[in-house]
């Protein structure tokens, strides 16, 4: 089992490539791509770690050496907020390295399962899948927003907030990645319940969880570690689906044909081929089925913006 990191000198890139360093099975290899000069050396750094891993580290323009082969590619290359900005602010810059890099993923490893976390995620998929149709190599099964942030902290406030033990909550959010368009479905946790009042906050604290990192890093980056923990969750369910594992259950943002828009973040079953089967995401509440549709007309237009960008 192959897995590349593209933007892998990168806040989220070092620690996702040392959770992966840890813990992918025995036996697999690691890539490392940035155009920053360092990532030989992150890749020298993590080779003195005694797992069975292998890590190669890849700089300069041309991210091919690192992609041949591969059957995952988790993509974090790109600039991260600042205070004051909106993920859609990213667009301008990392529109393009999210095109460049997927022109090349198309040509050297048309079948490997592709995690974009590259924001502004609704429109940076949509990206990547319109230059996956243009080179003729798309399979909508293949690639994922990874949304699996918004799921982590989503445990972890409701954990928090209810008394509950982080891993015993489960949760489902549907919809996209940025502000209103990620939406927790908190009537669906099994044996808890919550307040009207208690319910507008959670998913109010959800939904802009990345600004609250933003802002406490003052100028310094978006969410990087959390980020790192919830790609390497995504990254590791990948590579158990395609080892043959079932039930392997994510959520992610799809092309998966949703009712709703084009891509849509939602449970899917996760196998040999990527998207094994799209869940549906289940009974909603008058909340949540609110939510939904107000959110509809900002995640198509993030998708738009996305779809011309390549035509
Ligand atoms: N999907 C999600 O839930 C989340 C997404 N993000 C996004 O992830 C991205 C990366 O964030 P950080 O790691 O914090 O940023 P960072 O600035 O620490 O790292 C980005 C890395 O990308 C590299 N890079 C830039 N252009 C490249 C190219 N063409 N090819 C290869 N590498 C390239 C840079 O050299 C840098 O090392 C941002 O767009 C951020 O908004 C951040 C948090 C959560
Ligand atoms: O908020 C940001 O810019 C980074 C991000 O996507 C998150 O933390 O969810």
């Amino acid at each position: 089992m192959k897995v590349a990191v593209l933007g892998a000198a990168g806040g989220i890139g070092q620690a996702l490539a040392l959770l992966l360093k840890t813990q992918l099975p025995s036996g697999s290899k690691l890539s490392l791509y940035d155009i920053a000069p360092v990532t030989p050396g992150v890749a020298v750094d993590l080779s003195h770690i005694p797992t069975d891993v292998e890590v190669k580290g890849f700089a300069g323009e041309d991210p091919t050496p690192a992609l041949e082969g591969a059957d995952v590619v988790l993509i974090s290359a790109g600039v991260a907020r600042k205070p004051g900005m909106d993920r859609s602010d990213l667009f301008n810059i990392n529109a393009g390295i999210v095109r460049s890099l997927i022109e090349k993923v198309a040509v050297t490893c048309p079948k490997a399962l592709v995690g974009v976390i590259t924001n502004p995620v609704n429109t940076t998929v949509a990206i990547a899948a319109e230059v996956l149709k243009k080179a003729g190599v798309y399979d909508k099964n293949r690639l994922f927003g990874v949304t699996t942030l918004d799921v982590i902290r989503s445990e972890t406030f409701v954990a928090e907030a209810k008394g509950l033990k982080p891993e015993d909550v489960y949760i489902n959010v549907i919809g996209g990645h940025s502000g209103v368009t990620i939406l927790p479905l908190l009537s669906q946790i099994e044996g808890v319940s919550f307040s009207d009042e208690e319910v507008a906050a959670l998913t109010k604290r959800i939904q802009n969880a990345g600004t609250e990192v933003v802002e406490a890093k003052a100028g310094g980056g978006s969410a990087t570690l959390s980020m790192g923990q919830a790609a390497c969750r995504f990254g590791l369910s990948l590579v158990r689906g395609l080892q043959g594992e079932e039930n392997v259950i994510e959520c992610a943002y799809v092309d998966g044909g949703s009712e709703h828009a084009e891509f849509f973040a939602q449970p899917v079953r996760l196998g040999k081929n990527g998207v094994e089967e799209v869940l549906p995401y289940g009974e909603v509440s008058a909340f949540e089925a609110e939510a939904r549709d107000s959110m509809l007309e900002t995640l198509k237009g993030d998708i738009k913006i996305g779809v011309e960008f390549v035509k």
